[in-house]
Formats: C-alpha cells, sequence, structure tokens
C-alpha cells in the first residue's frame, strides 16, 4: 500500500487553526505551504506517501466525497450542505464555531419581498430550502459565493442564510438573526472506501480523534 495519500484542507480562515491539529497528528506540509506567494495547489509533506492539497472550502468535500482525496478538514456546513452519501466525518475537531442563521433588515423582510414571497440570498441553498421546508414554507434560494450581507440592502432578497460568529458583520449591515439553523465546527472527513480499504486512514483517524480527546480533557 505506498499510494501516496492526499489530504484536502481550505484555504480560508479555518487553515490557521487546523495545522496545530493535523501537525500533533503528523500531517505537516513542507515549507513552501506557508509561503503566500506560492501559487502552487499541491504540496508535499514530512510523510513521502502524503501531500496536501489547499483548494476551496466546499472543494474539500468534493475531492473526499469522490475519493479524489482520501481525508481533509472542513467545517460541518459544507457537509451538511452537500450531504454526500460517500463521506464521513469521524472526528469533531472543535475549533471553526459558528452557526448557520437567518437574518433579515432591522425593518422587516417583508420590506423588500412582500407579504407573500420569501426569496433568500445564501450560499447554502440546500440547507436553506430544508430549514424552510421544515416549516412548511417554500423558499426561493438565490445563490452568492460571499458578502450576502449586502443582498437585501440592494433589494435582492428579503432574507439571508449565512454564517454568524460575532455578529458584527451583521450588526454593520443593518441586519438582525431571526432563527438559528445549525450549529457549527471544523470536522475530520474521510472517504468511506479508501476508510475501510486503507490502513493508513483508520490510523490517521485514530490520531485525530486521540488529539481531540485530549484537548477535550485538558
Ligand atoms: N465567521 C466565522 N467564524 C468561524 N468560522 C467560520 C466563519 N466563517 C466561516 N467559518 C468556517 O470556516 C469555513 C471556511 O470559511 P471561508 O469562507 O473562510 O473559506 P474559504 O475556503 O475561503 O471558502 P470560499 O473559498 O468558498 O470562500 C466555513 O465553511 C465555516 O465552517
Ligand atoms: O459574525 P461575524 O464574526 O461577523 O462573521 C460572519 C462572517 O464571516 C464569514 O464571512 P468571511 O469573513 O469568511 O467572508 P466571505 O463573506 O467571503 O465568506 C460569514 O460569511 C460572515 O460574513
Amino acid at each position: 500500500m505506498n499510494e501516496c495519500l492526499t489530504f484536502a484542507v481550505p484555504k480560508g480562515r479555518i487553515l490557521d487553526e487546523a495545522l496545530p491539529v493535523m501537525a500533533r497528528a503528523g500531517v505537516v506540509p513542507e515549507d513552501a505551504f506557508h509561503d503566500k506567494a506560492n501559487r502552487s495547489l499541491t504540496f508535499a509533506t514530512t510523510r513521502n506517501d502524503m501531500r496536501l492539497i489547499r483548494v476551496r472550502a466546499f472543494d474539500v468535500a468534493t475531492f473526499v466525497a469522490h475519493g479524489a482525496a482520501q481525508m481533509g478538514i472542513v467545517g460541518s456546513d459544507v457537509i451538511e450542505e452537500f450531504d454526500y452519501a460517500d463521506l464521513y466525518a469521524p472526528v469533531d475537531l472543535d475549533f471553526g464555531h459558528c452557526h448557520l442563521a437567518v437574518a433579515e433588515p432591522v425593518e422587516g423582510a417583508e420590506s423588500i419581498d412582500g407579504a407573500s414571497h420569501l426569496r433568500v440570498a445564501t450560499k447554502y441553498p440546500n440547507l436553506t430550502r430544508r430549514h424552510f421546508e421544515r416549516q412548511g414554507i417554500q423558499a426561493e434560494c438565490v445563490k452568492l459565493n460571499g458578502a450576502m450581507e449586502i443582498a437585501p440592502a440592494l433589494g435582492l432578497a428579503g432574507r439571508i442564510v449565512d454564517l454568524v460568529s460575532t455578529g458584527t458583520t451583521l450588526r454593520e449591515n443593518g441586519l438582525v438573526e431571526t432563527s438559528r439553523i445549525l450549529d457549527i465546527s471544523a470536522r475530520l472527513i474521510v472517504n468511506r472506501a479508501a476508510l475501510k480499504t486503507d490502513p493508513r486512514v483508520a490510523a490517521l483517524v485514530e490520531a485525530f480523534r486521540a488529539d481531540a480527546a485530549q484537548r477535550e480533557a485538558a
């Protein structure tokens, strides 16, 4: 079993917190990984049977679900949005805490949508539809890739569904949270088939699990 393992990490905000956790599990990228000017997407690690890929957060889940990467780290928001059958999230890494919420302008969503229609700007159309369906409401989703908070002010949608941490972004854009959909943290994810067939994947899951348990006990 000498095939190179591929470990996928997101290039966004959880990367800084992921790196020390990965290091304790024995996943340490080469120095070039930390060079901001480096445009490479694949990096060697201190293990000669493992490489890292650095991709967008949503794509971490896609690479792992399809077995193009065997494992990775991603927020549980991404896992829940895709709901890939071949993706398994065995370890809660207990960082990257935030939540997914519905928010609307202080003066109310009706000022934009009217009383009978419900339009939501979001990066999470599946989670959004599921949330409103649970209340028997059909929501029209407008997919954005960031800066959702600007949508109501421009009349694009009465509501947004987005990640909230401190609440500063909502506040500074004149929005208020109206319901909490999902609590989120970073997770270790693995491809189910790789976990079954490659003992190195199972060993790494155990290393991440042991580290998480030790941090929780501390
Ligand atoms: N404000 C926040 N506080 C804490 N965690 C957050 C916050 N925003 C996002 N996250 C977590 O970090 C993950 C990555 O977010 P971020 O948008 O920075 O990633 P990214 O790789 O730049 O994604 P993309 O390239 O698609 O914009 C999210 O999926 C979420 O789990
Ligand atoms: O509650 P807060 O602490 O203000 O954090 C919430 C913001 O953080 C995330 O955006 P990010 O900064 O990752 O930028 P993005 O809009 O490009 O995704 C999220 O999409 C919110 O906009």
